[in-house]
């Protein structure tokens, strides 16, 4: 009998998501955010992978929804308080994600001091492409990630531009919360985070590697 665990397809049974902000120093600077000196962690569910094919929702609450495009990294296998040095080991391979921000509710929390949870972690907040192998990806510290709407570029960088690098990530997070097999952990967003609004057709991608499309749709309830 097939394994229901295929690793391929991690969203159907994958556990955490771990999400990086202001990993690139362009972005933290445009929202008038500090560099940081140590990782800004936070989480979203499993609930809110979605598949290119089912449409990306604008919460009910927000009127504000903002896209960020990121490379998500895969962990293949489990560990805690990895070192940095083994840390690519723990690695399965990559996709290509999206943090759906709801902006005005982020802010809101921010003011109150409040966690960032339904700005960040509602159903369909976590858009994901194709699985990538690691071996398709020799420097994932060198590539080009993209994001378009209705095909127009609003999101282009190198990842070198990160901050923290991936070892570093997996070092710090797993020496905080352990790593399991099908977690993923999404390494930041570059600058030109903007609005999308209903019916907006937003493509990403990574140059050479795969591309993904999503159309975005109002949450009706
Ligand atoms: O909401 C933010 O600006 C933090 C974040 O997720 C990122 O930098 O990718
Ligand atoms: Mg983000």
């Amino acid at each position: 009998m097939a394994s229901s665990r295929n690793l391929t397809r991690f969203w159907d049974w994958g556990r955490k998501i771990i999400c990086v902000g202001r990993n690139y120093t362009e972005h933290a600077m445009e929202l008038n955010n500090t560099i940081p000196t140590e990782p800004v962690l936070f989480l979203k569910p499993s609930s809110a992978y979605v598949r290119e094919g089912a449409p990306i929702l604008i919460p009910y609450y927000s009127s504000n929804l903002h896209h960020e495009v990121e490379l998500g990294v895969v962990i293949g296998k489990s560990g805690k308080a990895i070192s940095q040095t083994v840390a690519m080991d723990h690695v399965a391979g990559y996709v290509l994600c999206l943090d759906m921000t709801a902006r005005d509710i982020q802010e809101e929390c921010k003011k109150k001091g409040l966690p960032w949870t339904l700005a960040k972690a509602f159903d369909t907040s976590c858009p994901v492409s194709d699985f990538i192998p690691k071996e398709n990806i020799l420097d994932p510290h060198n590539i080009n990630i993209w994001l378009k709407v209705n095909d127009k570029v609003r999101q282009e960088s190198n990842t070198s531009a990160m901050i923290f690098s991936i070892p570093y990530l997996i070092s710090y997070i797993s020496n905080i919360i352990a790593l399991e097999e099908g977690d993923l952990i999404l390494t930041g967003t570059p600058k030109g985070v903007a609005a999308v609004q209903e019916n907006d057709e937003m493509k990403a991608g990574i140059d050479g590697i795969l591309s993904m499309k999503f159309t975005v749709r109002k949450q009706s309830h």
